[in-house]
């Protein structure tokens, strides 16, 4: 039987660490076998955990590229139960076709990732996943401008950069809600 892929997207602080962080809990308390990746860019918090932004974790393997992933999994062939993936918009596009390839093998599959970047485009690779996921989930954060529960957006308080990839956390980005980044940015003029 085919395993299941499970997205989870939204603004920073919009809790998609956390609730991976519960996923890999429920797993853990019923003894099944899994792995948990980060991409190696992210040293945020920490090189050999994924971080929550109120200092939840959990160890994680270290990948540099969706081929190092592929084959960490493939040295676990046949003894996993699951695999969950942090940072999903930090890995190159080959991940969807190996995700593809995890999931006919029968694990299930959990990641995490922005759908936004705060140039306010979608991320390709997260997009793609979202397109052959079992289920979506989309989260919310509180607005850092109007404290409404509303923010989809994550807003870059700093100078661009050229990459839309660019690691940081409270230092460089603040969630918003689509009127805040609005006034902030004055990129969609509406009618
Ligand atoms: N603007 C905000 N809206 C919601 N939660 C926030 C906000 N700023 C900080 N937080 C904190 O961040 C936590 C979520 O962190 P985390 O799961 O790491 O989010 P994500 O992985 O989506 O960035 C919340 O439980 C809350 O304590
Ligand atoms: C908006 C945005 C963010 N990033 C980086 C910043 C962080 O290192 C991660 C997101 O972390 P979180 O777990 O969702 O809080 O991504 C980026 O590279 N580009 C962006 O546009
Ligand atoms: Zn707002």
């Amino acid at each position: 039987m085919s395993g299941k892929l499970t997205v989870i997207v939204g603004p920073m602080y919009s809790g998609k660490t956390t609730e991976l962080l519960s996923l890999i809990e429920i797993y853990a308390l019923g003894k099944k076998n899994y792995l948990v990746f980060k991409p190696s860019i992210d040293i945020r918090y920490s090189e050999e955990h994924i971080v929550s932004h109120t200092g939840l974790k959990a160890p994680a393997i270290k990948v540099t590229s969706s081929d190092e992933l592929r084959k960490t999994f493939a040295e676990h062939a046949g003894q996993l139960d699951a695999i969950f993936i942090d940072e999903i918009h930090f890995f190159d596009e080959n991940i969807v076709q190996i995700i593809e390839e995890i999931i006919y093998s029968g694990v299930n599959v959990f990641c995490v990732g922005l759908d936004m970047s705060y140039k306010h485009r979608p991320f390709k690779t997260t997009v793609q996943i979202m397109g052959i996921a079992d289920e979506v989930i989309k989260k919310k954060a509180v607005c850092h401008i109007c404290g409404e529960y509303k923010a989809v957006v994550s807003y870059r308080k700093v100078d661009d950069t050229e990459s839309e990839i660019d690691v940081g956390g409270m230092e460089k980005y603040i969630a918003v809600c689509r009127d805040c980044y609005n006034k902030l940015t004055g990129r969609f003029k509406g009618n």
